[in-house]
């Protein structure tokens, strides 16, 4: 239906009400889109996306020791959990009937290597983080981040060599960090590095290790983005990192490479597929939803976190609000799920209106 001047063409010319003049001015409009908009039982009525808990993904940063709980400065509200802490924070997440928890480690630095070996060991904090999780909370999902991000001296997601990121020796070591977490029960691997061919070799491994049926969800399109730089602060990788990530993670002009990086993944094999950041790239999880179908996921990162607690915590805005807005933003924009440190406070609010 076109429209012209407030009504429609068909009707242009109908007769119009005889208005005798007024005195206000009255618009001649057969469409009043505030008619809907009214009352909330109206708004409510019309409503085309919902966010639930069952959309969202909550990460958690692990750290060494006993009973503590340490605030990451550029996270207001966020803390660094001891592994205790961290499932006490599970059943948090299991009371508030949030599906899955995301485990990111500080590694001690004395622990940080040049090729990120602590990835590899067994006992490592995410892995404990996970067993523990899974022996008291068996019922929630555990994802883990695949990356040698936390674990190496220089802070890099791979091997480097000559200041160059290996790409293929890189898959190696992270098949088998996949592997290291898959063994400690881990539901699902989520590899976070942007080597090219990762998914594949990781899939393949998984299933000739027997864990057939650990899913992988692959942040597939990941922007080499200034909105992770609280996230560096929580896992203590921001002092050492030299340079920054742009030979690996994507450049935040582009949007078709998104979807062959995303059409690489699913043929490789993920089960769901990430896009991250989030807020600024709305578009991208648009694209990727309509042209792919597949489940997809996007992460509000670190920074948009801080952005929003930082600017509520000041008083500048309404931080309630915003959250609820960003995170229904995602479902609009077509996420079936959002990994987001608001998860434990928007699980709240939507218990607490319905
Ligand atoms: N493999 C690293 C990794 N995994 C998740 C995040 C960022 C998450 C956030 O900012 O909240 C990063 C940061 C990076 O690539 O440097
Ligand atoms: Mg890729």
């Amino acid at each position: 239906m076109a429209i012209k001047f407030g009504r429609p063409i068909e009707l242009r010319d109908a007769p119009r009400r005889q208005t005798e003049a007024l005195a206000s001015p009255s618009l001649d409009l057969t469409i009043r889109m505030r008619r809907n908009r009214k009352t909330e039982w109206a708004r409510r009525l019309v409503r085309e996306n919902v966010l639930t808990t069952n959309d969202l993904i909550w990460p958690m940063f692990v750290v060494d020791g006993h009973n503590t709980r340490t605030p990451v400065a550029s996270m207001p509200g966020v803390d660094r959990l001891t592994v205790d802490q961290i499932v006490r924070d599970a059943d948090r997440a299991a009371k508030l009937n949030i599906p899955c928890i995301a485990l990111f480690p500080f590694t001690e630095p004395s622990l940080r290597d040049e090729q990120g070996s602590e990835a590899l060991n067994p006992d490592n904090l995410v892995c404990q983080a996970v067993r523990a999780i899974k022996k008291e909370f068996p019922d929630i999902g555990v994802l883990c981040d695949v990356a040698l991000d936390p674990f190496t001296s220089h802070g890099h997601d791979g091997l480097i060599e000559g200041g160059k990121i290996l790409n293929d020796e890189t898959v190696a070591v992270l098949v088998k960090q996949a592997l290291t977490q898959a063994e400690a029960g881990c539901d699902v691997i989520a590899p976070s590095d942007m080597m090219d061919g990762r998914i594949g070799a990781i899939r393949e491994a998984l299933d000739d290790n027997g864990f057939g049926d650990v899913q992988i969800m692959s942040y597939a399109a990941k922007y080499a983005s200034a909105f992770y730089g609280p996230f560096r602060d929580a896992i203590g990788s921001a002092k050492t990192l030299t340079g920054d990530k742009r030979t690996y993670q994507m450049d935040s002009a582009n949007s078709d490479e998104a979807l062959r990086e995303v059409e690489l993944d699913i043929a490789e094999g993920a089960d769901m597929v990430m896009v991250k950041p989030g807020m600024p790239y709305l578009d991208i999880v648009r694209r990727v939803k309509d042209t792919f179908a597949m489940p997809t996921f996007v992460y509000q990162v670190s920074g948009e976190y801080a952005m929003i607690a930082g600017a509520a915590a000041n008083g500048w805005i309404d931080g309630e609000r915003a959250m609820m807005e960003s995170l229904v933003g995602f479902k609009r924009a077509g996420a079936d799920g959002i990994l987001t440190y608001f998860a434990p406070q928007a699980a709240e609010k939507i218990r607490a209106e319905s």
